[in-house]
């Protein structure tokens, strides 16, 4: 099939890399000059392991191509993706500029009858204008229907998630163009869920809020754990054991960030507010998850009384490992809060650093390896999990520090990781497991 995709971005460039991957000829379009001439060098815009390769193998074999001209783009396409941002405005509400704009473009540049596939994710009632949009915008004697098909994937995985995700949503009111889009999909061997086109817009925004909710809940049981002297790795494993509730996304720590939870959260309560109902369960999510990413920093102030003069290093900036992402970091928060109290801090990520720089209080110094970091630091913060900072952190900081001490975030190790080795280290809803390990020593003795 002919498929062009609208905005290469990174739901975008997975979508294309993987349609041509399962066979289709893919055009994608972006206004982004720059971006393009990237990816025609097969330089992906993004970090995301096996992107490139699986990019440059599709490229190769002539089934990927990439343009920032629209005009040819969209000529003669059988089905048209809009994979544009939709991002977060002053009120919460998602910001359809880019959507509206790619579908008076479709309307304007189709040379026959397509099928539109909103990828982007976007309030329920969206599609119907978009269909609206594309129609008045015509200047042939075609025809457009569309289709919500909303995205799952996750950063930093999402190559593998599109191959083995749990479901594909085809939303649509017309059957004909939602067969044309189930056909398209089947390769993936994935469940099909068909539904209306509301209901597809809903399922996205309402699978993001309840992923946001468990992450909020977990987090709250972690600091009634704290208080009541129970283990939160322990409670999560009990609970999700329940296969009513799973045990996934059960992780304690700093909180939710990224790109999508944090906008698709306050989103929904936009939505919701426009239809008069009063959403008090995820506004508490948000609120809950707010207070959780700087939960480090009154830890350390509560150990020392002040932060001031301290050198703290930041290890992890990206909201997630695996990926370069910044957006809606804890890092973002965790480092004003703490130059705000007047300590000095030292940020390092494999990755991701140079998208921190942009977004980081000016103050913050970076370490170019995680033992320059540790080495310069009187406190060391763990921010995100990756495996570098994981398997490196506790020996590196039992190594090059004084007096070792951490503030775990990302919950990495375990009272058996800690056993023998002369470090302080707090973590999120256990008990202090360097104060059990002294205990247990002081009971031997
Ligand atoms: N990033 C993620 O992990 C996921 C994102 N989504 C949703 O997918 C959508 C896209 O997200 P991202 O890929 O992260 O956005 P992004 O901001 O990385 O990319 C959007 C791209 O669209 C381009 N663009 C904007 N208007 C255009 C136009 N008229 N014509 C051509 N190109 C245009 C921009 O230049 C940019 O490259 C959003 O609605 C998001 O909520 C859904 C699931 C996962
Ligand atoms: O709509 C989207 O953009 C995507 O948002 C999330 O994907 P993503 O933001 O890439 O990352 P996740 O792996 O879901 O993590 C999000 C945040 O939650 C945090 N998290 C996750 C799981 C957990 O148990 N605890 C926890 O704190 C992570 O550290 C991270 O900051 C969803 O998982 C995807 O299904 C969805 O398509």
């Amino acid at each position: 099939m002919k498929i062009a995709i609208i905005g290469t971005g990174y739901v975008g460039l997975v979508t294309g890399v993987c349609l041509a991957e399962i066979g289709h000829e893919v055009t994608c379009i972006d206004t982004n000059l720059e971006k393009v001439d990237q990816l025609k060098k097969g330089i992906s815009p993004i970090y995301e392991p096996g992107l490139e390769e699986l990019m440059e193998k599709n490229r190769a074999a002539g089934r990927l191509e990439f343009t920032n001209n629209s005009i040819i783009g969209l000529k003669d396409q059988e089905v048209i993706y809009i994979a544009v941002g939709t991002p977060q405005s002053e009120d919460g509400a998602a910001d359809l500029t880019y959507v509206f704009n790619a579908a008076r473009n479709i309307g304007e540049n189709i040379t026959r009858n397509v099928v539109v596939v909103t990828k982007s994710t976007v309030p329920i009632g969206t599609n119907a204008k978009v269909r609206q949009l594309v129609m008045s915008n015509l200047q042939d004697n075609v025809c457009a229907e569309v289709v919500s098909n909303p995205e799952f994937l996750r950063e930093g995985s999402a190559i593998h998630d599109s191959f083995n995700g749990d479901r594909i949503v085809i939303g649509t009111d017309n059957q004909e163009a939602g067969d044309i889009v189930e056909e398209i999909n089947k390769p993936f061997g994935l469940p099909i869920l068909r539904t209306s086109l509301h209901s597809a817009e809903m399922i996205k925004y309402a699978s993001n809020a309840f992923l946001a909710t468990k992450i909020s809940f977990i987090n709250e049981i972690a600091n009634l754990s704290e208080k009541t002297n129970a283990h939160i790795e322990e409670v999560a494993k009990g609970i999700g054991m329940d296969s009513r509730i799973g045990n996934k996304f059960l992780n304690a720590g700093i909180g939710y960030g990224g790109s999508c939870f944090p906008k698709d959260t306050q989103a929904l309560v936009k939505i919701s507010e426009d239809c008069n109902h009063d959403f008090h369960l995820l506004k508490s999510v948000i609120t809950i998850n707010e207070n959780q990413k700087t939960l480090l920093v009154r830890k350390a102030k509560e150990r020392f009384g002040t932060l001031r003069g301290m050198k703290v290093a930041l290890l992890g900036l990206a909201f997630k490992p695996d990926t370069d992402d910044m957006r809606e970091a804890a890092s973002i928060s965790v480092a004003h809060e703490l130059v705000e109290e007047g300590a000095e801090v030292i940020g390092y990520d494999p990755i991701a650093a140079d998208n921190a720089k942009k977004v980081l209080p000016e103050e913050v110094l970076y370490a170019d390896q995680i033992e320059e970091a540790i080495k310069q630091a009187d406190v060391v913060f763990i921010l995100t999990e990756w495996k570098e900072i994981v398997e490196k952190t506790l020996i590196l900081s039992t190594l090059f520090m004084n007096e070792p001490i951490i503030f775990d975030g990302r919950n990495c190790y375990t009272n058996e990781d800690l056993y023998n080795l002369e470090v302080e280290y707090i973590s999120v809803g256990r008990e202090n497991l360097s104060k059990i390990r002294e205990n247990r020593v002081a009971a031997v003795i």
